[in-house]
């Protein structure tokens, strides 16, 4: 410092909340040289025996690969990732429709959770300055002193004063409790209907039971299945469904009558005896998508992560924010020399629209999907978007490809989103209007058989319809 000329003692950042988001967020703040305190309430994962079979996959897009990049990890997540180069869609029929998700090199990548969770534990405790709390639970905390209190596994408390808080802890966030009790904290939260269940598509003869670089999915409207694979050659499949849906299934007759009924290409795949096994096993998830503002209290305390917006998966980007979120933050922490008392403000500033724009493009998704996207429909979606983009690379995005395979900034990309969704429509409504004049000038030179015509006008106009709504 100024008068002593001796490098000031380096601030403690407590980073509360050990999952994906925080031990990332650990590796940011330990490489900046802070002494890293993170107090997890779960055990050591990496300790903890292995629940074969239950894992739970993730979807790693752009977004999540440039803050890992950030901390020197991409390479090692992409290579225990699997490439998904498109979507397959799964027609009630069986039949299998492959859409790429892009050029060439545009894949996103099926992780699993735990792993990735591993990964990102040992890289934080390669830092001397890091330290891994675990089963230490925190149980409450004040902004004016910043002083926390965590509750161990063996019921003793112990407390920590720390010179920034980061609250990682997840949807139901204990450190996000305190910003309730405080005046101007915007705060909503939502539960949809539906639930989710994860069921495990076991190899065959040792082989992926389909095809392994693909994002499978079985969209039927009300219901939705996805699968996503596993190095160990399995799929991890996620049926969404209403809760009231779920709860009609009591048998494990009636679990096979519903898979025979809108997914029967999957009973051989997953089988039958493990279907009446596996659909019991755990009860359906449920899936709640949390809004907040501000992301910060003073100079003391910020969120991050689910903690600060927990979204609905559809759109397999909650994961890929919260990373983010860590990246955001470390450019602010560059552009005001770590003066944490403007960083955080600015933090909020920037991050909160963001983060907001794909809590709610997830819940458009989701209510979109359910409203009328089955196969047929979500391949003709796609198709447009695909070829629309081919006709005009540089004008009309698809939604998707701003929000997985760029940084642009998630408010950003929805404002252009309307921006296409406007110029699409009056270019509709011109060839349109081009058309019918073409056409009636044709009729008056020789009128044909006018049934004939007006059939295939209807035709015309329905499809026109469909393209109008469908650029999403
Ligand atoms: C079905 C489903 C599918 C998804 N698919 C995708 C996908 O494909 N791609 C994607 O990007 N995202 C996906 N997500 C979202 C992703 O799982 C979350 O966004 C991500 O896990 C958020 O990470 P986090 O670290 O903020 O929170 P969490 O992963 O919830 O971690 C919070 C951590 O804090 C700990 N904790 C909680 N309370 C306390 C406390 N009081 N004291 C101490 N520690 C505490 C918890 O034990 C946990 O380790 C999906 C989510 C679901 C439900
Ligand atoms: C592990 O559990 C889950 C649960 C849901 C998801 C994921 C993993 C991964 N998800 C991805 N969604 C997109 C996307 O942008 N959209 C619009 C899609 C949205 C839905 Cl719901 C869908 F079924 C396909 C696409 C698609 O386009 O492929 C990606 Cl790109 S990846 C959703």
């Amino acid at each position: 410092d100024k008068s002593t000329g001796r490098p000031t003692k380096k601030k403690v950042v407590a980073v509360v909340g050990g999952g994906l988001v925080g031990a990332l967020n650990a590796c940011f703040f330990a490489k900046r040289g802070f002494n890293v305190e993170v107090f997890e309430s779960r055990e050591d994962i990496r300790q903890a025996k292995v629940v074969k079979g239950r894992s739970i996959n993730l979807a790693l897009s752009h977004r999540g690969r440039q803050a890992l990049k950030h901390v020197g990890l991409e390479e090692k997540i992409v290579s225990q990732g699997i490439p998904m180069h498109a979507r397959m869609i799964h027609s009630p029929s069986g039949k299998q429709s492959p859409i790429p998700y892009g050029k060439k090199g545009q894949y996103i990548l099926s992780v699993d959770r735990a792993n990735l969770n591993k990964e990102l534990l040992r890289e934080a405790e390669t830092y001397p300055n890091t330290k891994l709390n675990f089963e230490h639970k925190l149980h409450d905390w004040t902004a004016e002193t910043g002083l926390m209190t965590f509750v161990r596994s063996d019921g003793s408390k112990e407390q920590i004063k720390a010179d920034l808080i980061v609250g990682c802890d997840g949807a139901f966030s204990a450190i996000r409790k305190q910003f309730l009790r405080r005046s101007r904290f915007n705060y909503s939260q939502t539960y949809i209907p539906h639930g989710y269940m994860e069921l495990t598509m076991p190899p065959i003869n040792g082989q992926f039971a389909m095809k392994p670089n693909y994002l499978h999915i079985w969209p039927r409207n009300t219901f939705m299945m996805i699968a996503l694979p596993n190095l160990d050659k399995t799929f991890t499949c996620t049926l969404f469904m209403p809760f009231e849906e779920f709860e009609k299934i009591t048998t494990g007759d009636e679990v096979i009558e519903f898979f025979q009924k809108y997914f029967p290409d999957t009973i051989p795949l997953i089988g039958s005896d493990a279907l009446r096994r596996d659909y019991f096993r755990l009860p359906a998830q449920a899936m709640v998508s949390v809004k907040c503002s501000p992301y910060h209290i003073n100079d003391k305390c910020v969120l991050m992560g689910d903690a600060a917006h927990a979204v609905v998966p559809f759109y397999g980007q909650g994961m890929n924010a919260g990373f983010e979120d860590c990246i955001v933050f470390d450019e602010i922490m560059e552009q005001f020399n770590e003066d944490f008392s403007s960083v955080l403000p600015e933090y909020t500033r920037v991050r909160v629209p963001d983060d907001h724009a794909i809590a709610d493009l997830a819940m458009y998704n989701y209510i979109e999907m359910r409203a009328h996207v089955n196969s047929k429909w979500f391949l003709f979606r796609k198709h447009v978007d695909n070829i629309l983009h081919f006709i005009m690379p540089r004008t009309i995005i698809p939604l998707y490809t701003m929000v997985t395979f760029t940084r642009t900034r998630y408010h950003e990309a929805v404002e252009r989103w309307h921006w296409q969704d406007k110029l699409i429509n009056h270019g509709l409504m011109f060839s349109s209007a081009g058309a019918v004049l073409v056409v009636s000038f044709m009729l008056i030179k020789n009128p044909p058989d006018v049934n004939k015509l007006i059939f295939a006008a209807e035709n015309l106009w329905n499809r026109l319809m469909a393209l109008k709504t469908s650029v999403i």
